[in-house]
């Protein structure tokens, strides 16, 4: 039997033997700032969609991300991954499918509006739950799989990164940190998460030119794990992978994977503030946001 949900922040009960549809109620314009000439606010939800089904046989339960047009993540969209998250560890999820319910987008990385015009008050808000977003994932009880059916740049690539094992949709979709094309530079927890996904070298490779990976490549360098040909396929693949740990103690599994990540873990919850300040320096420079607006600008040429 699969259940299936909805939810928005604060879903508890996950398992329960019925069917909720808590649908989103609310739609904002994310920032209401001035934009650079010729650029609209468009709408979009300000929390965004989670389904989440759970196989009711096998414990899993597959996350799909559901913020149109692009999945980009704000605020309030991470806060509410986080809570899905809570929900599930309390719930003691035997593992996670994390992946896309729009056509063509995994997630389009941090919503640029929170970074340009912004506030030190809005941006701290906004990174704070970014970081607590991620240390959630990132040290998760149960195993993870992102299924990447569709891009999957920046913040949307390090959200990958940090499950414990990564299927792409091929070949049209693109994955990876392109900060240093935009003219910022990734948080050193993403560089570490990089480093700890592609090894050193492949790394910095790749964070010094913002490569962006087409699924083959990706798999070359192991910034994936499989690449498959239809949503179907990766969806047993995801299955398959997870199926392994049926017969793993939990505690040893999730012990000896808190281990492997501790190092990168700690360094970002050390140091938080200093991540925080660093951020709110670079993003208010004049010389970022200009180039955040034209960035905007261009995206929305397209
Ligand atoms: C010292 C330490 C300092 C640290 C500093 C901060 C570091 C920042 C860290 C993380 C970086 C990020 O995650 S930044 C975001 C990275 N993401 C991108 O660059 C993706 C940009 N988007 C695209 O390439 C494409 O939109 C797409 C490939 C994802 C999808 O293409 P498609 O053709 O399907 O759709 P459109 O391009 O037409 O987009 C539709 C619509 O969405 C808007 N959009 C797209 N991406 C974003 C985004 N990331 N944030 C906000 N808005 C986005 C786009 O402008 C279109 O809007 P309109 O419909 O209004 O035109």
């Amino acid at each position: 039997m699969i259940i299936s949900f909805h939810y928005n922040i604060g879903n508890q009960g996950i398992f329960h033997n019925s069917i909720m549809f808590v649908k989103k109620a609310l739609f904002a314009v994310p920032n209401s700032k001035s934009l650079p000439i010729g650029l609209v606010a468009r709408f979009s939800s300000a929390t965004g969609d989670i389904g989440v089904t759970v196989n009711d046989k096998t414990g899993v339960a597959t996350v799909k991300l559901q913020r149109a047009p692009v999945n980009s993540l704000n605020t309030g969209f991470l806060k509410n991954i986080e809570s899905t998250l809570d929900s599930l560890e309390k719930e003691k999820a035997r593992g996670l499918i994390l992946t896309s319910g729009l056509p063509k987008i995994f997630t389009a990385g941090l919503d640029i509006l929170e970074l340009y015009n912004c506030t030190t008050e809005s941006l701290t808000t906004f990174w704070t739950q970014l970081q607590s977003t991620w240390l959630k994932l990132h040290a998760t009880s149960f195993p993870s799989v992102a299924l990447i059916n569709g891009h999957a740049p920046g913040a949307g690539c390090q959200l990958a990164m940090s499950c414990e094992y990564r299927i792409m949709l091929g070949p049209k979709y693109t994955i990876g940190l392109n900060e240093t094309k935009m003219g910022i530079i990734a948080p050193f927890w993403f560089v570490d998460t990089m480093i700890d996904t592609l090894g050193p070298r492949q790394a910095e490779l790749a964070l010094t030119s913002g490569k962006l990976f087409t699924s083959s490549e990706a798999l070359k360098v192991g910034l994936i794990d499989e690449e498959v040909g239809s949503e179907e396929e990766g969806v047993a693949k995801a299955e398959a992978f997870l199926s392994q740990y049926a017969t793993i103690p939990g505690t040893a599994r999730k012990l000896t994977k808190l281990m492997i990540r501790e190092k990168t873990i700690s360094n970002l919850v050390k140091n938080k503030d200093k991540d925080l300040k660093n951020v709110i320096d670079l993003i208010t420079s004049a010389q970022v946001q200009k180039g955040l607006g034209l960035y905007l600008q261009s995206l929305k040429k397209k």
